[in-house]
């Protein structure tokens, strides 16, 4: 199989969707892999490294993007990628397209096949190809809170761990899931007071037995949030309904409620956003004020670290791509009723079903399409 790897193009995005090792891997089982020149740079893996484990280099990106049959990418693709992509086509990567409906448009009228990473499922529930950018983004969420605390941010001048004699930060997480138990995990390190809110019993009961206690574990309802408001001076959005838009749990009224210089990091900004006040922001100019409330919320928030991220996601992927590449879509997602959750459009159909209905649109079941 013709497999292209682009150079991402997103506001610093460094990842890229396949590593050498990566590339090793499939040019051995006889695929052909076109990596875009440099793009391997940011995350640390020359274009001397993908030529010595067998793939191809190219520096035009239309020829990259030309004639593949297996496109890899890490971030949703931006217009001018959408652009080059066509009928016949397979695209793997991060989608969220619940967030976005012109991108949802855009990959239908392209009339190619396009597979989210963050619909893939697991036997244990759990979503395997989201789990490791969310383990990072939790952890980096404490570290832009805490910045973002800190004067010259707008931030209320509070330092998380506090001092002796000076009481700790409260941090609040909305959503104890990877992301959030990653957060809270690093808030808890530093000396904050963490409170993790979910509306899964079981998932509270879990992190209350690993961390004995010393996170606080609430069930998520809008008193619970109103408190957490009124109180603390961190809050994470870390709330994910898979394929879905992020329920609006804060709405801009509540802000009023919040200390002034407080912050609120939305790591589920990338499905939308669980505050109603957020917006998409980049890591050339991360956060903006409303109401006197500091707003953190990028959405490719792994990207800034991309050597870390890019191991831990093509860790993941890999398996994934090799079926594709080995089988091609229709086989590969028939084999594994785990990997078929993933496609989200074919052939100008949408195929999954909160994606679907974020918009308005029909939705066609996926098993239909891979029989
Ligand atoms: N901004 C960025 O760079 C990144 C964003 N993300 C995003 O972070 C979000 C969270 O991802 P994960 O932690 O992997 O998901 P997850 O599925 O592991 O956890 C989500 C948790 O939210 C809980 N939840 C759902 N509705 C809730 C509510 N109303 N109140 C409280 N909890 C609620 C669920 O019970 C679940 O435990 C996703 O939108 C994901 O795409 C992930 C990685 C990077
Ligand atoms: C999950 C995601 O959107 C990211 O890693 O950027
Ligand atoms: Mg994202």
């Amino acid at each position: 199989m013709q497999i292209a790897v682009p150079k991402e193009i997103k506001n610093h995005e460094y990842r890229v969707a396949l590593t050498p090792t990566g590339a090793r891997e499939l040019v051995g089982r006889g695929h052909t892999v076109t990596v875009q020149a440099g793009a391997g740079e940011g995350a640390g893996f020359s274009d001397a490294a993908y030529e010595a484990a067998g793939a191809r280099l190219e520096a035009d990106v239309a020829r990259v993007w030309e004639g593949a049959e297996l496109i890899l990418k890490v971030k949703e693709p931006q217009a001018e990628e959408v652009a080059r992509l066509t009928a016949g086509q397979t695209l793997f990567t991060y989608l969220h397209l619940a967030a976005e409906e012109s991108l949802t448009r855009g990959l239908m009228e392209s009339g190619a096949t396009c597979i989210a990473y963050e619909t893939i499922t697991d036997r244990q529930g759990g979503l395997p190809l989201l789990a490791p950018m969310s383990t990072v983004a939790g952890r980096m969420a404490i570290q832009a809170g805490a910045h973002s605390l800190e004067k010259a941010q707008g931030g209320a001048g509070v330092l998380l761990p506090g001092v002796p004699g000076v009481a700790p930060a409260r941090v609040a997480v909305i959503g104890g899931g990877v992301v959030g138990e990653n957060a809270a995990r690093m808030a808890l390190g530093l000396g904050a007071e963490v409170t993790v809110l979910d509306k899964s019993i079981p998932r509270l009961e879990t992190l209350d037995d690993r961390y004995q206690g010393r996170m606080k574990t609430v069930f998520s309802t809008a008193d619970a949030i109103d408190e957490a408001v009124r109180e603390c001076d961190l809050i994470v959005g870390a709330v994910l309904i898979p394929g879905a838009a992020a329920p609006k749990l804060i709405t801009r009224e509540m802000l009023a409620e919040m200390k002034p210089g407080s912050v609120l990091v939305d790591v589920a900004i990338d499905q939308g956003g669980c505050f109603e006040t957020s917006r998409a922001t980049t890591h050339t100019d991360p956060t903006y004020i409303v109401d006197g409330v500091v707003h953190y919320c990028v959405a490719n928030m792994p990207g800034a670290v991309a050597r870390t991220s890019t191991q831990a996601l093509t860790n993941a992927t890999l398996p994934f791509v090799i079926a594709l590449a080995d089988k091609g879509w229709q086989q590969a997602l028939a084999d594994d009723p785990h990997f078929l959750p993933g496609l989200n459009v074919h052939d100008g159909r949408v195929t999954y079903q909160a994606v679907a209905d974020a918009f308005g649109l029909e939705s066609v079941d996926p098993a239909s399409l891979v029989k």
